[in-house]
């Protein structure tokens, strides 16, 4: 599938980006229901299809219940199993796909990216920094992870890409410090917009929240409603761990919202729905490759479709 200018739709690249997921999944549910008989274990069977996919025990249950109730209406096959998996993931899905606006109020909005190192932080500011600028937005970066020098170079780049301004101090400075003077700056250029990296370096927990925590502090002196939004990114190859993520990040930046990236890099893509079944928080953004144009507003029902390697179109399998 492209679009006009011959480049790939974005759900073309979600469907391939989530291919080892919805492969899984499409076989799993081919061989489970052209199987001659239906019975419970066919249900716990896939059940357990749907948990090895990261979907979550709740949600795994949900489904199941109602791939059982629809047998007794009409005769199911594998690819009417996946509508119905779909409809049931885009069900718990839907009130999370909320986009992410900063408040036009607060001058500027501040936007606090936290997350692991190497879960795509970097990836997603430059992806904001883009939509923002292109929406006519005055925006400064700031380069939170004042460790490592290589991360304070990319941001640079994002920067000048936008057109942003760009804020960073010497290795090893105090990232509330930092903050500080973004803010600061942020300010006097009546910017629109502050996005401020974050350090991830989980090695060293207490210390990392500890940071997070002073440059919240930091931010509520200029602003009491500041960071308007945090944004956890959550790296989908690790799994089970982006819940305890969420727990620990929510507890010292107060996450308004993620970002899932790497959804093209696992085939247990079910994640997504698991963190929000459990947390309930917004989804704003998913990644499903390297390039900035692999990183869209997250869309409930496409992401449910794809994720079962079913097309955009449509179809009703109600009943
Ligand atoms: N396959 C794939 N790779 C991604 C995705 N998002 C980011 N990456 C890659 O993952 C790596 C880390 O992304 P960054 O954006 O640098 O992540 P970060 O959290 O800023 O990382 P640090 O700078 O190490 O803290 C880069 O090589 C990205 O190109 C994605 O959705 N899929």
């Amino acid at each position: 599938m492209t679009d006009a200018q011959g480049s790939k739709t974005w759900f073309s690249r979600l469907r391939d980006g989530l291919a080892k997921t919805s492969d899984q999944l499409t076989r799993g549910i081919t061989d489970l229901f052209t199987k001659e008989k239906f019975d419970a274990a066919t249900l716990d069977e896939l059940e357990d299809l749907l948990i090895q996919s990261d979907l979550g025990l709740a949600a795994a249950e949900r489904i199941t219940a109602a791939v059982g109730r629809a047998r007794h209406a009409r005769q199911l096959d594998g690819e009417s199993v996946r509508a119905i998996v779909a409809q049931e993931v885009a069900k718990t899905l839907a009130p999370v796909a909320i986009p992410l606006d900063p408040p036009e109020s607060a001058r500027p909005a501040v936007i606090l990216v936290v997350g692991v190192n190497g879960s795509g932080k970097t990836t997603t500011i430059g992806k904001l920094a883009e939509t923002y600028r292109t929406a006519g937005m005055k925006i400064v970066l700031a380069a939170g992870d004042t460790f490592r020098a290589a991360a304070v170079e990319q941001l640079a780049v994002w920067a000048e890409r936008a057109g942003a301004i760009f804020i960073s101090k010497e290795t090893g400075a105090d990232a509330a410090a930092l903050a500080y003077e973004a803010y600061a700056k942020a300010r006097a250029e009546n910017a629109d917009l502050l996005i401020i990296d974050t350090a991830g370096r989980l090695q060293n927990k207490a210390g990392l929240m500890a940071e997070l925590e002073k440059i919240v502090r930091v931010l509520k002196k200029f602003d009491a409603e500041a960071p308007h939004a945090s944004l956890l990114v959550l790296d989908a190859t690790t799994g089970q761990n982006a819940l305890g993520q969420v727990e620990a990040f929510g507890k010292v930046a107060g996450v308004t919202g993620l970002v899932m990236t790497k959804l093209d890099g696992t085939a247990r893509g079910g994640i997504l729905v698991a963190v929000a079944e459990k947390y309930r928080l917004p989804v704003h953004f998913i990644g499903v490759g390297e390039g900035v144009d692999d990183l869209e507003p997250f869309d409930a029902d496409d992401f449910a479709r794809a994720l079962v390697g079913l097309p955009r179109v449509e179809k009703d399998y109600s009943f």
